[in-house]
């Protein structure tokens, strides 16, 4: 490299070759639209839980290891490094235990959403350790396993969740892991029987948990008495080295989240003793016998899975998290970017586009949308799991999970759908790492697949809602809140039209109501019709899925549209702008969601031409007007800039300087190839 080359390196590192003005462009965005106060929109946004918002972001600030700084070059050993040192740092601020934990959920669920709009794999990595390892001891556990759970909240012993197998996932009926009772020495042998058979994707299971629920078929005097949970000790508290008997290893690449350690695990007969067995629903007394609460395998498993419900309850709000750092990125980009203009005149940023606020507003409406789900399962959570401790089969609980299992799928693929539009919407910028949309993709992506399949998550959705229709066909009355809206006289449903006002927000309601009951009848008739045909219940069943599936999707949109209605109107006579704008936010969500469905409400009859004309045109309008206030919406609920950590998403508009100094700063930004030896291989004639 010759000397001024060299210099104007050393002087781009220093300084920088890229530099630009003042951009005002985002601030002058967010002036724009009606005004409204950004503080009451932010605590209307974060009104559940809000004194834990105030009260925890702090902890975040406070952390100097809580930093994005090009996490992305990081080799997967350093990603799960800093993620233990960011751990230890944030350990003695936490003030979480078990009294506390049991007394006040709602807290638990703040930090979890906080701790996801920082890092999903660092709220995760804790994740699978509370909402996993911990929970499946609170619910299954016994007295008996207390000290092990003071262990597990003050983070002495890291622990894991071992359900899912090489394979078998989804269907954990299935699993092939063997708890042998040993009666001579009251204790279980654990064994992999075959490679299939090996616990996998164990999150934390790879490199640091010293414990694992493990589950496992039951095996008592050699009959097979179902799938039961095991807390055991998987590796040696004090050298780390993995336990005799326990083989571990190391999943592999994945397309993100190296900062999680999943593992697989093989057990080779593993001997633990009796009080490993997590015993709230069996136990085998001194004699040997075995001992249930609940008689049926199938619905022992059922227990099992629904009291882990916070699992699922994190994906959605990894999922406002996500979504909401996505948009905080893509509106911001969208404000400050420019191309194009009216012939002779400056540039306009692309939000001016009619185009891209189509594109973005309908994300921002999911945005309040999953806020909403958040809510309800924030507020439902201690009052249903208090109900379920006293009865774990009451309805309250059956209805919970059902509801749970829709937001879980809804929430997670909305997000997914936003965070690419918003790449979309960055362009190739959008691309960079830097941008770190393609960092949240990668990561939201498996929200979709974990804590349950979002296909047969929606088949259980549709199954709860298909046994009510069929107590309902057979004269008793539906009792749960969920379910009012079936109506099983098709006929009569089929009499309803839209009214004058058919577009105001509680008429969209009904709407939605209607197309569950069209929904229904027609997925009820197909049932009919392939139970007819086929020659199985599982083969009926199995048949008629791709019609069961919108059933419930209908069934989360309405529940979430209902809260949604009853915050936008908590707004009235409060403050008529921020009435207003939430009321078009709520309004262009169920606009949004019934385009979708316009076939079926056209073949019903319900809707016709005009309608969807008119639809179309509210669309339109909504996502005009939303689209002026969005980056004002934006700045109200934004996380601060540390917490996502883009360089082109900043609250101070900055986006082009921040990009070009984290690109300059970039140690071989300016190196010349250190491969030029291969190079001038190839090039040499
Ligand atoms: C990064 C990561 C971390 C994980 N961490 C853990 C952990 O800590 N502990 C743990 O126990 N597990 C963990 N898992 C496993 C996860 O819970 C499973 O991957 C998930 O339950 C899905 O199971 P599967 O992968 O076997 O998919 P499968 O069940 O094989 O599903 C594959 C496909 O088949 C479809 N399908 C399945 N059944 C049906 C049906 N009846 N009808 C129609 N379609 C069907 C599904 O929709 C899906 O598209 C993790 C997974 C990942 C990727």
């Amino acid at each position: 490299m010759d000397k001024l080359n060299r210099l104007n390196m050393i002087q781009g590192h220093i300084l920088g070759n890229l530099s630009f003005p003042n951009d005002t462009s985002l601030s002058d965005y967010v002036q724009r639209g009606p005004s409204f106060n950004k503080t009451a929109l932010h605590d209307f946004y974060y009104e559940i839980g809000l004194e834990y918002y105030k009260d925890l972001r702090p902890i975040f600030e406070q952390c100097p290891s809580l930093r994005h700084t090009n996490i992305f070059k990081l080799s997967k050993a350093d990603k799960r490094k800093l993620i233990i040192e960011q751990l230890t740092e944030m350990k003695p601020k936490l003030n979480f235990d078990r009294k506390s934990h049991a007394d006040n959920s709602l807290r638990g669920f703040v930090f979890g959403r906080l701790l996801f709009s920082f890092d999903m794999a660092f709220c995760v990595r804790l994740g699978v350790h509370s909402t996993l390892y911990i929970d499946s001891i609170l619910s299954l556990g016994t007295e008996k396993h207390i000290p092990m759970l003071d262990k597990a909240f003050s983070l002495q012993e890291i622990g894991c969740f071992a359900m899912t197998e090489l394979g078998h996932g989804s269907n954990v009926s299935g699993i092939a892991t063997t708890a042998t009772f040993i009666p001579e020495t009251r204790e279980f042998e654990i064994n992999t029987p075959n490679s299939l058979a090996t616990k996998w994707w164990i999150g934390a299971a790879g490199q640091t948990a010293v414990k694992s629920t493990v589950f496992a078929q039951l095996y008592v005097g050699g009959k097979n008495k179902g799938v039961h949970a095991f807390v055991v000790d998987i590796r040696e508290k004090d050298t780390h080295n993995v336990k005799n008997g326990i083989i571990i290893g190391d999943c592999g690449g994945k397309f993100e989240l190296d900062g999680i350690d999943n593992g697989f695990i093989i057990f080779k007969n593993y001997r633990v003793p009796y009080d490993s067995l997590l015993d709230g629903i069996s136990q085998i007394d001194d004699k040997g016998h075995f001992i249930s609460q609940i008689a049926k395998k199938e619905k022992r498993l059922g227990r099992m899975l629904s009291s882990l419900i916070r699992g699922r309850t994190s994906v959605t709000s990894a999922s406002e998290a996500n979504l909401k750092n996505a948009l905080t990125i893509g509106i911001r980009w969208a404000a400050i970017r420019k191309q194009f203009g009216p012939p002779g005149k400056p540039e306009v940023p692309i939000l001016d586009y009619q185009l891209t606020r189509n594109r973005l507003l309908p994300h921002l409406a999911n945005l309040f949308a999953i806020n909403a789900a958040c809510e309800i399962t924030f507020l439902q959570y201690d009052p249903i799991k208090n109900l379920m401790t006293a009865d774990p089969e009451c309805n309250e609980g059956v209805e919970f999970h059902a509801v749970l299992s829709a937001f879980k799928v809804l929430t997670s693929d909305w997000c997914f759908a936003g965070i690419h539009e918003c790449r979309k919407i960055c362009g190739g910028i959008g691309y960079s790492s830097h941008s770190r949309l393609g960092e949240l993709l990668a990561k939201h992506d498996v929200n979709m697949t974990w804590e349950g399949d979002n296909y047969v998550l929606l088949q259980q959705t549709s199954a709860f809602i298909v046994k009510q229709i069929q107590k309902s066909l057979g004269g008793k009355k539906v009792s749960l809140k969920t379910l009012q809206m079936i109506e099983t006289d098709f006929a009569t449903v089929k009499k309803q039209k839209p009214c004058k006002d058919w577009l105001e927000i509680p008429e969209l309601v009904k709407s939605f109501k209607i197309l569950f009951n069209f929904i229904l009848h027609k997925a009820m008739v197909k049932l009919q019709d392939n139970a007819g045909k086929a020659g199985t219940l599982f083969d009926a069943w199995n048949l008629s899925q791709p019609a069961l599936q919108n059933l419930g999707r209908i069934f989360g949109i309405i529940i979430i549209s209902e809260r949604l209605v009853v915050k936008t109107e908590s707004l009235k006579g409060k403050c008529a702008v921020l009435y207003d704008l939430i009321s078009k936010m709520t309004k262009l969500f169920l606009v949004d969601k019934m385009l979708a469905y316009v076939p079926e409400m056209l073949a019903n009859e319900y809707f016709n031409r005009n309608h969807l004309n008119e639809l179309e045109g509210m669309f339109t309008g909504l996502c005009g007007e939303l689209g002026e206030s969005s980056a004002r919406i934006i700045d109200a609920i934004a996380e601060e800039d540390f917490m996502f950590g883009s360089c082109i998403g900043r609250k101070d508009g900055q986006a082009y300087q921040h990009l070009a100094n984290e690109i300059e700063s970039q140690p071989d930004c300016y190196q010349a190839a250190p491969w030029i030896d291969v190079l001038k291989k190839l090039i040499t004639p």
